[in-house]
């Protein structure tokens, strides 16, 4: 075949392969960061900022690229720009791969369970170091395949650019077909040219895939079916006051947690009436009840992973983010801040570990991102946690490999890592398999013989009898019965079991 060597050895039709990538290169990385930049605005607390960024994905995917390239070329002498047409056709590229990048990258960055960002805010991170580091890795690592598409497909699409006189590879081609006619050699090279690209951009999507991918993920069948979204939505700094007018404040002083006549609704729905509970320091309360009473509700309040409609919750004297001011409670501006120093550890129903991120740096991260302790030192009181909690094994794993039993230990362990005052346990083994339960009860367990003060939602009465210091029954949002577990746990209100 000495006409396909002659041609695949012609210096231009490398040149014409050069300018197309150069173009797709260069599009490419703007594309993504504008993109990504697009894709956060999306979910921008502005109306008028998600506005422009629908507007801007609108109108670049609306019309086509070839109609983008003509106008540019024209326009932008026309307002006295003097870009050649390479770089007219790299910006032309660039700003419709951004419209294509939005969409991707929005996609992805909602198929990031939201349960992580809960969690997160539950150890005091703050919402650019959530996303950053959290929600922003996973995003990406389930945008990969989608971006390595566009990618391949703007590798050819460049060859548009030859409307605005860029002569890259097909264009090159056409002219050299045009003097010598020679069909079949010329376009075969221009093919096996592409092909070649396109095979290493392949393999480093590949390559990219390994790097970015934690082991697949084998969550149990349960956990998948539920985790998938939580209902938390985090309230916004500042939006809400409580008015305190009426809250029965005697004797709260003298209580470690104090949960004073709250009242929460989710639009018609009042989730919590006038719920009042008080909690000496070291003391441990059982909260139980039917499914929907509100104990995970109440939870969240404590934290202020959601706000009060009413009454007031103090933790160790204090509210937590909110102020007083003229007889109100007022949101603090940082939440998360307010979340961080109030050191409540919480464990959650569907254990909710960064899944990006190694057992060891689940529990480290907090410790050092959120509370400003060297990582080293971070590192250091993770490992001890971990082996408190018999994961010293498994420091370097991924969550993803890790028995429900073992995942909810590394969240204990995350959870403890805040060096917290008081632990809320959101039905720490509901989402467990049942010879795992015992693994994760002893270790609260041992948390309760030491002393820490814990508010546990659950529904495993012989647990709830054994730890409880008191039960609570909650019924339709309210306390129905409190007490000893003797007292509670055998009478006519006892928990369904
Ligand atoms: N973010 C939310 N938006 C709307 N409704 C909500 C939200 N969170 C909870 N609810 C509703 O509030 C009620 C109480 O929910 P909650 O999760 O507190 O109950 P629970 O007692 O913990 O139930 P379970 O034992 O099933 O976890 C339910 O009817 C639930 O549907």
């Amino acid at each position: 075949m000495p006409s396909f060597w002659h041609y695949f050895l012609l210096p231009s039709m490398w040149q014409g392969l050069f300018t197309g990538l150069k173009i797709a290169a260069v599009a490419f990385a703007a594309g993504l960061v504008l993109g990504l930049a697009l894709a956060v605005a999306r979910d921008a607390a502005l109306g008028v900022v998600r506005l422009m960024s629908a507007g801007y994905v609108w109108l670049f995917r609306g019309t086509p690229i070839l109609l983008q390239l003509v106008f540019l070329f024209n326009f932008l002498p026309a307002v006295g720009i003097g870009l050649p047409p390479l770089q007219t056709a790299m910006l032309g590229f660039a700003l419709n791969e951004a419209g294509y990048c939005t969409e991707i990258f929005r996609g992805s960055l909602r198929s990031v369970s939201r349960t992580q960002t809960t969690a997160a805010a539950s150890l005091g991170m703050g919402r650019w170091l959530t996303l950053s580091r959290i929600v922003l890795p996973q995003a990406l690592k389930a945008a990969i395949p989608a971006l390595g598409n566009e990618a391949i497909s703007l590798v050819k699409l460049t060859s548009i650019a030859s409307a605005i006189s860029v002569t890259e590879l097909t264009f090159r081609s056409q002219q050299i077909v045009a003097t010598n006619f020679e069909v079949v050699p010329v376009y075969g090279v221009a093919a096996v040219m592409y092909l070649l690209v396109i095979t290493a951009m392949t393999a480093a999507q590949s390559a990219l895939e390994r790097r970015f991918g934690a082991p697949a993920d084998r969550p149990s069948a349960r956990a998948r079916l539920f985790a998938f979204r939580s209902r938390t939505r985090l309230p916004r700094a500042g939006r809400s006051a409580v008015p305190v007018a009426g809250v029965d404040r005697s004797g709260r002083d003298n209580a470690f947690l104090s949960i004073r006549n709250v009242s929460k609704r989710f639009g018609d729905r009042e989730v919590l009436r006038d719920v009042s509970l008080d909690a000496r320091r070291g003391e441990v309360l059982v909260l139980t009840g039917r499914s929907g009473s509100g104990k995970s509700t109440l939870l969240h309040l404590v934290n202020h992973l959601q706000a009060v409609d009413g009454g007031e919750i103090l933790v160790d004297g204090r509210h937590v983010g909110y102020v007083e001011r003229g007889g109100q409670l007022v949101e603090v501006a940082d939440l998360a801040r307010a979340r961080a120093e109030a050191r409540i550890g919480m464990v959650f129903q569907h254990f909710d570990l960064f899944e990006n991120l190694s057992v060891l740096d689940n529990v480290a991260f907090a410790p050092h991102h959120v509370h400003g302790l060297s990582e080293e030192a971070a590192r250091e009181r993770a490992r001890q946690l971990l082996v408190r909690v018999g994961l010293g094994e498994h420091l370097g794993s991924f969550p993803a490999t890790l028995s429900g039993g073992q995942r909810q230990r590394v969240a204990i362990a995350r959870a403890l890592a805040v060096d917290p005052v008081v632990m809320l346990f959101d039905e720490p083994t509901s989402a467990l398999d049942p010879e795992l339960v015992d693994e994760v009860l002893d270790t609260v367990r041992g948390l309760a013989a030491s002393g820490m003060t814990m508010l546990v939602v659950t529904h495993h009465v012989e647990f709830a009898r054994e730890i409880a210091d008191r039960v609570v029954v909650l019924a339709d949002g309210r306390i129905v019965a409190q007490g000893r577990p003797d007292e509670v746990l055998g009478g006519p209100a006892g928990a369904r079991g």
